[in-house]
Order: C-alpha cells, then sequence, then structure tokens
C-alpha cells in the first residue's frame, strides 16, 4: 500500500530549489534510508515526507535533528509528550505537571530498552549528548504510529548502541523513513538507499543493488 507520494515536485526553502522535481514514494513496510553529505537535503525530504503523510492522515512518529526535547523537563515527561495531541489540554497539563502512576508504568518499559530507566526523572538538560538522542528516540517510539521518520537517530551513540536502536525501531514501525550517514548501518537496517547528491536522486534500490562506488561519488568533493 502507498503511503505517501512525491510526484516531480520541488523543495526547497523560500524559493530556492533545494531538490527539484522530486518522484519518490514510500510504501507499507519499506524502510528507506537517505544518504548523503551534509547540505544535499536529506532533512528537506524527511520533511516533505512527513508533512504528506500527514496530510494523508497517517500517525508518524519524529525524531528530528535536533532533537526537540524541552532541557527543564525530565526523561519521562519528555517521553510522554510523543502523546500528548492524544488528549485533550487540561489531561497534557496534570501530566506535564505530575505524571501519574498509570502513565510511568506506560513509558517505563520502554525506557529501559533505551537504557534510561536510571534517569527517567532526570531533567534533559543534564544528560550527555547521546542520553538526550536516546530521549529523542524514546518519545517518538513511544508516539509510534504507521511511519517512523528520523533524522541522524543514532550520531550520538557508539556502535553497538546505534545497532541495537535500530533493531528496536524496526521492530516497532515496519516503515521508516531515516537519515543515516554510516553506511555499514544504513546498508544493514534499508530495504531502500536512497542517494541524494547535487540536488537530485542519484540512486534509489535495494541495498545489494547500490554499488559501494556509487555511494563514494555521493561524498566526494
Ligand atoms: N530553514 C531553511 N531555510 C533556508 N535554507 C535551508 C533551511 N534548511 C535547510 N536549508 C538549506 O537547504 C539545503 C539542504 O539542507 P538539509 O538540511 O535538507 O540538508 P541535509 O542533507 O539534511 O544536511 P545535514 O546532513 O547537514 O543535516 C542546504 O543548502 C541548507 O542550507
Amino acid at each position: 500500500m502507498m503511503l505517501a507520494r512525491l510526484d516531480g515536485e520541488t523543495l526547497g526553502h523560500g524559493g530556492a530549489a533545494v531538490l527539484p522535481d522530486v518522484r519518490l514514494g514510500l510504501s507499507a513496510g519499506e524502510r528507506l534510508v537517505l544518504l548523503g553529505r551534509s547540505g544535499s537535503g536529506k532533512t528537506t525530504l524527511l520533511n516533505a515526507l512527513h508533512e504528506r503523510l500527514m496530510a494523508g492522515g497517517h500517525r508518524v512518529a519524529l525524531a528530528p535533528q535536533d532533537y526537540a526535547l524541552v532541557p527543564q523537563l525530565s526523561v519521562l515527561r519528555n517521553t510522554l509528550m510523543g502523546r500528548l495531541d492524544d488528549h485533550g489540554a487540561i489531561a497534557n497539563l496534570v501530566t506535564l505537571i505530575r505524571p501519574g502512576r498509570a502513565r510511568r508504568a506506560e513509558a517505563a518499559p520502554l525506557l529501559g530498552r533505551l537504557g534510561l530507566d536510571g534517569l527517567i526523572d532526570r531533567p534533559v538538560q543534564s544528560l550527555s549528548g547521546g542520553q538526550r538522542q536516546r530521549t529523542a528516540l524514546a518519545r517518538a517510539l513511544y508516539r509510534g504510529g504507521a511511519v517512523l521518520i528520523a533524522d541522524e537517530p543514532v550520531s550520538a551513540v557508539d556502535e553497538t548502541q546505534a545497532e541495537a536502536l535500530l533493531a528496536l525501531m524496526g521492530e516497532r514501525f515496519p516503515t521508516s523513513v531515516l537519515a543515516l550517514h554510516d553506511v555499514a548501518l544504513a546498508r544493514a537496517h534499508a530495504t531502500r538507499l536512497i542517494g541524494l547528491r547535487a540536488g537530485r536522486i542519484a540512486f534509489d534500490a535495494p541495498p545489494a543493488r547500490v554499488d559501494p562506488a556509487a555511494i563514494e561519488a555521493l561524498y566526494a568533493a
């Protein structure tokens, strides 16, 4: 089933085209991984797919590159924010002021899987970069949905953790679109690798059909 499609659209910012004439579809069950140099348009493309999915009425979990956490609030409260739009304003206020036992119990197993169990009540501003990144991921995984969109979601953790986190994302979300810079992780996780270079999609194919030289060419100066 096709969940979202970009059909010859020009993506950019304020009139400046970053990716002209993009043709790309996302079907249920696919794991797309975007590769490309800094500034090649990965975030731009993720945002466009996010908008398109939302417009189609799909529930999407988003893990942005800058995490978008509230630094003064705890790991638990930031995680619970993943479902704010499922509840009314009053319920949300109560949850954010004093998360109830039920909400805590709901989020705790996931925070355990992410290695955050000892940090649940710590304000995010007192965490390391990797711990913040895992909190942002916790919020997305707690949200759940048809599709996960994550922009460099494992850039701040070590390789072993990265593999475990990608496995967890795959377990929770059959469909995802990720930007990754680690080519080995990208190959291992993706069902489709998409290379961006010089304003266009240089390749879009299953990892086994993408030549290492094509990937190297993405990053060549
Ligand atoms: N809000 C914005 N306003 C104007 N230009 C932008 C904005 N965001 C990104 N750009 C420009 O769009 C281009 C693509 O940026 P984008 O963030 O999509 O790249 P990226 O591949 O995700 O990069 P990185 O790997 O560094 O995160 C860049 O030239 C960037 O300068």
